[in-house]
């Protein structure tokens, strides 16, 4: 009975009997077909001998052997033949590309990775790689097809090839080139940043500066005494057309007629144009002179040199006297600014619109209102929790309750943002700082948003009390319910003269002018770690 048991088991096994003739190929194996085991294992046994028995199992094994391997063998063949045909096709493209002369096709990377392994054309399929991006690449930049190789083409080394693909800074709504940067290196397809806005930028004069405008703190003799000197060496040792606000100009002909040099304007549009004619700002003040010298110009700025005559002067790196010399110190300062080249903070500015309701989504003025450090909205001298929605790019963000919000630039992140709990930020990062004011939540953290997002804060219908924004401390508006500020990065940052580059600069004020992390060193002696 055994022999037949063994039948059973095994018939199966036996219907997938060797196929002699697959791929065209026809087995050698072929002459111990599991079908003839079959007949012969079916054939009448002769008694119950166990020989046989035997016998039998060892040719059904050596059956399925074979049949293995022959099965093995047709399906390499057939791989063989479909990569013969993947080639044949690969061939009569690069045929019909090199057919197609200079002009650059619409060529899309292939996702099958036979080329790069095949030895065969690796060498043949390298200079076409090259020549595709070599004409692509010539035109628009870096082409995201640009297939990855490791060593020279003519070297026997492995090419890699990965999934291909481009990057870009992209602004929304704007189709202009002039908006996008590549920020992919295709050097072996792994995303690196190929620009970036935070590096530290020199000035250069290309021709010496003609035309300075200096801007001072008001009611401060010390800075009154410095403007006019300043002046005076300005013009004779400089020869340089000075222009002031037309209040230092009554102040200085006070002083003396000498001053009827000095130039001024009469209304807001000359000081509109005040931009093409200055090559440079000096400011006399703290902080709040550099703001307001930004704010004069609601456009681009030329570049602002502070020099700090306040209490803290965060803004302010240059200062009138040497300290350990006590020499005329800003007479060095002001040569080596004007020789160049010079060291800038490029301090990006905010720029604020009001929506009113009843003018739904028009800006209630034409003209952005710019802000350097910060657009607060608070609830002014009311006494009521202020209510303000708040959008990112029509996104939901949050509903600030509490006193107000700040959204800030970063180089405000040290002045009121600071004071309500908001983080310290390098102000030549590019962001927008979204911070809370004694807002009612354990759990409201301050955000930093990136540069490129528009934020709209909306004071709600069923607020109890208008809000109020005010910008850099200044200009107070009032904002009813159902009004709303949309903010976002203006194009025209502030660039101010650094004293040695922008960190080093940051990193004073923070330490000088803060006292950040001043803390007495703990001294030697004491317990130790055994
Ligand atoms: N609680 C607060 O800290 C608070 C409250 C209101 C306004 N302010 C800040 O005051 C600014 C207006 O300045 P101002 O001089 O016209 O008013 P101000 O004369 O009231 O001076 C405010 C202080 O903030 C400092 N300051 C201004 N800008 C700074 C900056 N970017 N980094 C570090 N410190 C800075 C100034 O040096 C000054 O000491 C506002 O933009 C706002 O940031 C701060
Ligand atoms: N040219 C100007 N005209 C009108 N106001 C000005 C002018 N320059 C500065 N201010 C205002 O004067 C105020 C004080 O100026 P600033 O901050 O420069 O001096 P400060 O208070 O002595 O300095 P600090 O803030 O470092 O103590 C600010 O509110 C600023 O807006």
């Amino acid at each position: 009975m055994l022999p037949n048991k063994i039948i059973n088991n095994s018939s199966g096994d036996a219907n997938m009997a060797c196929s002699q003739s697959e791929n065209g190929f026809v087995s050698s194996f072929s002459l111990f077909p599991e079908k003839a085991v079959q007949e012969l294992l079916q054939s009448p046994v002769q008694g119950s001998d166990d020989h046989l028995i035997e016998f039998s199992e060892t040719l059904r094994t050596v059956a399925k052997a074979l049949r293995r391997v022959a099965e093995g063998k047709a399906s390499a063949q057939a791989e063989a033949a479909v990569w013969k045909h993947k080639y044949e096709l690969e061939r009569a493209r690069h045929q019909q590309f090199e057919n197609r002369g200079k002009s650059c096709p619409e060529l899309q990377p292939d996702h099958d990775d036979m080329r790069t392994n095949n030895p065969i054309n690796r060498h043949t399929l390298c200079n076409e790689t090259k020549e595709r991006s070599e004409r692509c690449c010539s035109r628009n930049g870096i082409c995201s097809h640009e297939v990855l190789r490791d060593g020279s083409p003519d070297s026997d080394s492995k090419m890699i090839r990965k999934a291909s693909f481009k990057l870009s800074w992209c602004c929304k709504g704007d189709q202009s080139d002039q908006q996008k940067h590549d920020i992919v290196s295709f050097e072996r397809g792994n995303i690196t940043t190929a620009q970036r806005s935070s590096k530290q930028i020199s000035l250069k004069w290309e021709s010496s500066p003609q035309t300075v405008l200096i801007l001072t703190k008001p009611n401060s003799v010390s800075v009154q005494i410095l403007c006019a000197e300043m002046i005076r060496w300005l013009r004779q040792q400089k020869e340089l057309h000075i222009y002031v606000e037309p209040r230092v100009r009554v102040e200085l002909l006070v002083e003396s007629s000498y001053f009827n040099f000095v130039e001024t304007w009469k209304d807001d549009k000359e000081i509109s144009a005040l931009h093409t004619k200055v090559d440079l700002v000096i400011t006399l003040g703290g902080d709040g002179t550099v703001l307001w010298a930004a704010s004069m110009f609601k456009g681009p700025v030329p570049p602002v040199v502070p020099f700090s005559l306040g209490s803290l002067g965060f803004m302010t790196p240059f200062s009138e006297l040497n300290h350990t010399s006590d020499s005329e110190h800003y007479k060095e300062c002001l040569e080596s600014i004007l020789k160049g080249p010079i060291s800038i903070t490029l301090r990006h500015r905010l720029q604020c619109h009001v929506v009113r309701d009843a003018a739904k989504n028009e800006y209630e003025t034409e003209e952005p209102i710019l802000v350097l450090n910060e657009v607060t909205i608070d609830r002014g001298i009311s006494s009521f929790l202020t209510n303000l929605e708040c959008y990112c790019d029509n996104s939901f963000v949050t509903c600030v309750q509490g006193d107000g919000l700040i959204l800030s630039t970063t180089s405000g992140s040290t002045a009121y943002s600071l004071a309500a709990g908001g983080s310290m930020v390098h102000p030549q990062v590019p962001g927008i700082l979204f911070t809370p004011i004694c807002p009612h939540s354990l759990s409201f953290r301050p955000l930093i948003m990136p540069e490129h997002v528009t934020l709209r804060v909306q004071v709600p219908f069923n607020s109890r009390s208008p809000a109020w924004a005010s910008f850099d401390g200044k200009d107070r508006k009032q904002l009813e319910p159902g009004d709303a500020l949309v903010c976002s990065m203006a194009p025209w940052p502030v660039p101010t003269a650094c004293l040695v580059d922008s960190t080093n600069d940051f990193l004073r004020s923070i330490h000088e002018g803060l006292h950040w992390n001043l803390r007495k060193t703990q001294s030697f002696d004491g317990p130790r770690e055994s």
